[in-house]
């Protein structure tokens, strides 16, 4: 057995992102786990993704003294010059839930036709780790905003957003089929590929040292 081992901590809050990474990660055999409930509040007030993925996963490695792996993600609407975007959280509010924002994005874009309710998502990932360079990686996918939901799966605006050659909302595809397509499993699938260039190539290496180390 070699001695590469992977225990990083998930630095957000959310437990649909929660489940999501959790499933992404248990076929790579890497043991994460969230931030408890009572870490630190890390401000997201960057004006890009990255900036704020950055700035949650390194203060929460930081605190913890482990590497620690955060996401900022948000929708892009077209027909809004591509608003909500890193504001998609608190789009109907400072601490706003997932229906206030459902509703609020429903009732902006009552007069948009079916044709130009193109939208995507969009997700960073940052691995901070301590001593060493923050990693980066994105991920996007396109769809539309319904007007009205369909589905119960997921969580934010995933009720709302179809994926246009399916004819489903990302709610009603189960865990498994939306870690297949969707913007975070891409951003993550490519910080894998970004820690294989860098030498951690898999469990079987017995000099392989494990992402904190
Ligand atoms: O797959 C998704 N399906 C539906 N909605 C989504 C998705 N991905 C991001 N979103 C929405 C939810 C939230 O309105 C915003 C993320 O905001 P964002 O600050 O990154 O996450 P958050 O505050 O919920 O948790 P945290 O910062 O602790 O990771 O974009
Ligand atoms: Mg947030």
């Amino acid at each position: 057995m070699g001695q590469f081992q992977t225990k990083l901590l998930l630095a957000t809050k959310n437990q649909g992102k929660v489940k999501e990474f959790q499933h992404f990660f248990a076929e790579l055999g890497w043991h994460v786990e969230a931030v408890p409930q009572d870490a630190p509040d890390v401000v997201e007030d960057k004006d890009t993704f990255a900036g704020n993925a950055i700035k949650k996963a390194e203060e929460i490695a930081k605190a913890y003294h482990m590497p620690a792996l955060a996401d900022d993600s948000g929708l892009e609407v077209d027909a809004l010059q591509g608003r909500p975007g890193v504001y998609s959280a608190r789009y109907a509010g400072e601490h706003a839930t997932d229906v206030e924002n459902n509703t609020k994005l429903v009732g902006e874009l009552a007069e948009v036709s079916d044709e130009s309710r193109t939208a995507r998502f969009v997700s960073a990932i940052a691995l901070a780790r301590p001593g060493q360079e923050t990693l980066v990686s994105f991920g996007t996918l396109d769809g539309a905003i319904l007007r009205a939901g369909r589905g119960t799966q997921g969580f934010g605006y995933d009720p709302l957003f179809v994926l246009p050659d399916r004819d489903k909302t990302l709610a009603e595809l189960s865990l498994e089929e939306k870690n297949l397509i969707s913007h975070r499993a891409k951003a993550l699938r490519g910080m894998i590929e970004m820690l294989k260039m860098e030498g951690h190539t898999g469990a079987e290496s017995e000099t392989d040292k494990g992402i904190g180390e």
